[in-house]
């Protein structure tokens, strides 16, 4: 479903501190879309034009194995850009994108993306800082994969909080999201992560209702990664 231009974009991390009018000449040509949960946004392989901004809700960043088993690589949220890769290399897409819940999410034609990058050096910057922090991520993952089940429950937990958590009184917010999602994305078995969940909410690590997980301490949660 199409909807007018969401003035959400604006205020999207990756804009902050821009010339306002380097901005509105990048956003000429932005389409903004309302997407239920489970669609998919982007394939595997396909060519793309288009860099998205999720300006609401989460989604997923998949691909396959060789046996051709899901993998999920990462969880995005609010704020969060993806499909910069094929308009940087002008390859392919190298993963699938799908929506977990409903969102929202404006694209930009790649060249007017590319075309801010070469005209406003900080938007090059921004982009580098994202890129490193996924790099980070993936690092981290790949230095915990040998770890016990609850540092890489909370791992991932604090991921998912880095940067895209909602801050509330209580503590940093992220979505409840469905035990297998979570098990994909920390490489471990539903019941695994499920067993791990109950047990950080007990030691008042977590606190959880139907919609969210909520770390009141991120520090003491991180403490507990081993
Ligand atoms: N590990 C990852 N973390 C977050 N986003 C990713 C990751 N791998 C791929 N993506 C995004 O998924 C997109 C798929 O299309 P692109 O290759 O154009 O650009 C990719 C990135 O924006």
């Amino acid at each position: 479903m199409e909807d007018s231009i969401n003035p959400w974009i604006f205020s999207t991390p990756f804009f902050q501190g821009l010339p306002e009018v380097a901005v509105e000449i990048a956003l000429t040509h932005l389409v903004t879309r309302t997407h239920p949960a489970n669609q998919v946004i982007l394939l595997e392989n396909d060519w793309g034009g288009s860099v998205y901004f999720i300006l609401e809700g989460w989604v997923k960043i998949r691909t396959y194995n060789l046996e051709g088993k899901e993998v999920t690589l990462n969880i995005i949220g609010n704020g969060e850009l993806f499909g910069e890769m094929a308009a940087l290399d002008e390859v392919p897409r190298s993963t699938d994108v799908i929506t977990l819940t409903p969102t929202i999410i404006g694209s930009i034609p790649s060249q007017d993306f590319v075309k801010l990058l070469y005209t406003e050096p900080l938007a090059g910057v921004r982009l580098s800082q994202l890129m490193a922090r996924r790099l980070r991520q993936v690092n981290r993952r790949l230095r915990l994969r040998e770890s016990d089940s609850q540092s890489r429950v909370a791992d991932t937990l604090l991921f998912l909080a880095d940067g895209q958590g909602k801050q509330r009184q209580t503590g940093t917010e992220i979505p409840n999201l469905p035990h297998r999602e979570l098990s994909s994305l920390s490489g471990l078995a539903r019941e695994t992560v499920t067993r791990v969940l109950t047990r950080l909410e007990k030691k008042g690590l977590i606190k959880r209702d139907q919609d969210s997980i909520c770390i009141p301490d991120l520090l003491a949660l991180e403490r507990t990664i081993i």
